[in-house]
C-alpha cells in the first residue's frame, strides 16, 4: 500500500523567533512549533514541512508575503547551500539578540535558575575572517547547485574541495571563497584544488573508500604564523611529495607544513601519526604576552580575539586575590589556567587528550609560569576525592567542558567539594543550563555573560559565576 505524503503546506505563517541548531521558529494553525529553514523571525511566508513529530514540524519556507526588516544581504555566494553560515541573512544586531535570549531561556526553562540581571553579550568585532581554523575534505563527487543541474551540461569533472552538505555523508559543496578565515585561507584552499586536479591527483571517493586526497586543515594565528595539515589516503609517496612540495613554494609564509596518511574509514586525526614536512610541527598563539604552542591536535578557541574577552570575563569572574588554589577543569592546552596564575597561588589543569597536556606544560616552562600543574586523563575517572586529597582542596574551580557539559559525576564530585566560587565557561547552554540545575541547591549564579565567538551562526559562548550558598 502506497505511503501517504503526511507533509503539508502551511500559506502566510508569520515567522516570530530563532533558536536550536540556527532554525527560525513558526506556529502552525493546529497550534504545532516549526523549525523553519530559509528564513528569519519577522518573515511572513508559505511554509512547506517536510517532517512531522507529536509535538513539531521541520520545514522550509517556500514563497514568502512579507520579507523582515531584520534581513541583510548574504555576502558568501555559498549561502543558503553551505551549512556554515545559516544566520548570515540576519543583520548582526538581531543575530546577538537571539543569542542573548536562547541562552537566558536556557538557563531559566531548562536549569530553572533565578538570575541575577544580566549582562549584554559581548559581540565580535570581526563578524567575517575570524577563524583560525578551517578544515575542508576532498571529494570526487561534488554536489552539483541547482544552476549546474539545470544548465544540463556534461559535468565532467567533479572534484571538490570545501564542506559537507549539511545531513550528507558523501556530498561535498565546493568552496570558491569562505567568509569565515582570512586569507591566504581561500588562495591556499584553491591553489591546492587547482594542482591537484590540473596533475590528476585524486579525490577522495567517499563510497568506494579510494583517492589520495582526504582532507585539508589550515591554521592562522595572530603571530602571522600559518599551519597547513593535508590528510591523504592512499600512500603514494610520488604524488604526496608533488603536492607539497608544490604548496611549499607557492606559500613561502607557511611555518608548518604536515601531512598524515589515514586509511581507516573515518577521518578524525586523533589517533594518527602526523608527519611534519616543512618547517616545526607547530605553531604558536600569543596573549597579554603568554605563548602558546598549538600543533595539529591541539584544541584552541577557534576566534582569537573574542577568546581573549572570554578569559578576561574569566579571570574577573574567579576573583582571585593571589592565595587560592583553582582548578582548571577540561584545560585543553592549559590556556585558562596560564591566563589566571599571576592572580592565584596554584592552578592546576585537567585534561583528556595527552598531547594538549604535553604542550600545556611545555607552555607554562615557556611562559616561566611555575605555580601550574596539568594531569591527563578522562574527567570522571582523575578528578576523585582521592585527586583532590592529594593535590589539595580547591577554593576556586573554573570548568569548560565540550558541548556535552560536564558528566555527572563530575558535577557530583563538585558538590563533594563545595568550592567556595565556580566559573563555568560553556559552548552550550543547554547541557550548561542542566549542570546548573543540579548544583542550584549549594550554588547561586552571580554573573552571566554571553561572548559572540561564532558571528553569521547561532552557535554562542556563555560563562556564568556561582558563589556557594
Ligand atoms: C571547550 S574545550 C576547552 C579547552 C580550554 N579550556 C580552552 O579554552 O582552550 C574542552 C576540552 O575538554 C577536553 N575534554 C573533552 N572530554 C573530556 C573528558 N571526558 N575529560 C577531560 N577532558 C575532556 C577536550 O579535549 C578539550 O580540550
Amino acid at each position: 500500500m502506497a505511503r501517504r505524503n503526511k507533509n503539508k503546506l502551511f500559506t502566510e505563517i508569520e515567522v516570530t523567533d530563532a533558536g536550536a541548531k540556527g532554525k527560525a521558529i513558526a506556529k502552525s494553525p493546529d497550534g504545532r512549533v516549526i523549525f523553519v529553514d530559509n528564513a528569519v523571525p519577522g518573515d511572513v511566508a508559505d511554509i512547506q514541512t517536510t517532517r512531522k513529530r507529536k509535538s513539531y514540524y521541520q520545514g522550509t519556507a517556500t514563497n514568502f508575503h512579507t520579507l523582515s526588516d531584520k534581513r541583510t544581504e548574504p555576502v558568501c555566494q555559498h549561502f543558503g547551500t553551505c551549512g556554515g553560515c545559516k544566520w548570515q541573512n540576519m543583520e548582526y544586531k538581531y543575530q546577538l539578540e537571539y543569542k542573548q535570549s536562547e541562552v537566558e531561556n536556557n538557563l531559566r526553562r531548562l536549569g530553572k535558575i533565578q538570575l541575577p540581571e544580566i549582562t549584554p553579550i559581548l559581540g565580535s568585532e570581526e563578524i567575517y575572517f575570524y577563524r583560525n581554523k578551517m578544515e575542508f575534505s576532498f571529494s570526487s563527487s561534488r554536489w552539483l547547485t541547482q544552476e549546474e543541474i539545470q544548465s544540463g551540461e556534461d559535468i565532467q569533472n567533479r572534484n571538490a574541495l570545501g564542506f559537507h552538505i549539511p545531513g550528507m555523508w558523501d556530498k561535498i559543496l565546493d568552496i570558491k571563497k569562505c567568509h569565515l578565515q582570512a586569507d591566504p585561507s581561500n588562495a591556499i584552499r584553491n591553489f591546492v584544488k587547482e594542482f591537484a586536479t590540473e596533475n590528476k591527483l585524486a579525490f577522495f571517493n567517499t563510497r568506494n573508500q579510494e583517492g589520495l586526497l582526504r582532507t585539508l586543515m589550515i591554521r592562522t594565528t595572530s603571530t602571522g604564523e600559518i599551519m597547513i595539515l593535508v590528510q591523504f589516503y592512499e600512500d603514494r609517496k610520488d604524488q604526496r611529495e608533488l603536492l607539497l612540495n608544490a604548496v611549499a613554494e607557492k606559500f613561502p609564509e607557511i611555518t608548518s607544513l604536515q601531512y598524515v596518511v589515514n586509511n581507516k574509514a573515518n577521518d578524525t586525526i586523533y589517533d594518527q601519526e602526523v608527519i611534519c614536512f616543512k618547517g616545526r610541527d607547530h605553531i604558536f598563539e600569543e596573549m597579554e604576552g603568554l605563548k602558546f604552542k598549538i600543533n595539529a591536535k591541539s584544541f584552541y578557541q577557534t576566534n582569537s580575539d573574542q577568546a581573549y574577552n572570554l578569559y578576561k570575563i574569566t579571570r574577573d569572574y574567579a576573583n582571585l586575590k593571589g592565595d587560592e588554589l583553582v582548578y582548571d577543569l577540561y584545560t585543553g592546552t592549559g590556556t585558562i589556567a596560564q591566563f589566571v596564575a599571576k592572580n592565584a597561588k596554584k592552578v592546576i589543569g585537567v585534561e583528556a587528550v595527552p598531547e594538549a597536556i604535553k604542550d600545556a606544560k611545555e607552555n607554562a616552562e615557556r611562559n616561566e609560569i611555575d605555580n601550574v600543574e596539568f594531569y591527563v586523563g578522562d574527567m570522571r575517572k582523575v578528578f576523585t576525592q582521592s585527586f583532590i586529597n592529594k593535590h589539595g582542596h580547591p577554593d576556586v574551580i573554573i570548568t569548560d567542558p565540550p558541548r556535552d557539559g560536564m558528566h555527572k559525576d563530575v558535577v557530583a564530585q563538585i558538590i563533594g567539594i563545595l568550592p567556595q566560587r565556580i566559573v563555568y565557561v560553556s559552548c552550550n547552554s543547554a547541557t550548561q543550563a542542566r549542570d546548573l540545575a543540579l548544583l542550584d541547591e549549594y550554588y547561586k549564579v552571580t554573573s552571566v555573560q554571553a561572548v559572540d565567538m561564532f558571528p553569521q551562526t547561532h552557535h554562542v559562548e556563555n560563562v556564568v559565576c556561582l558563589e556557594k550558598r
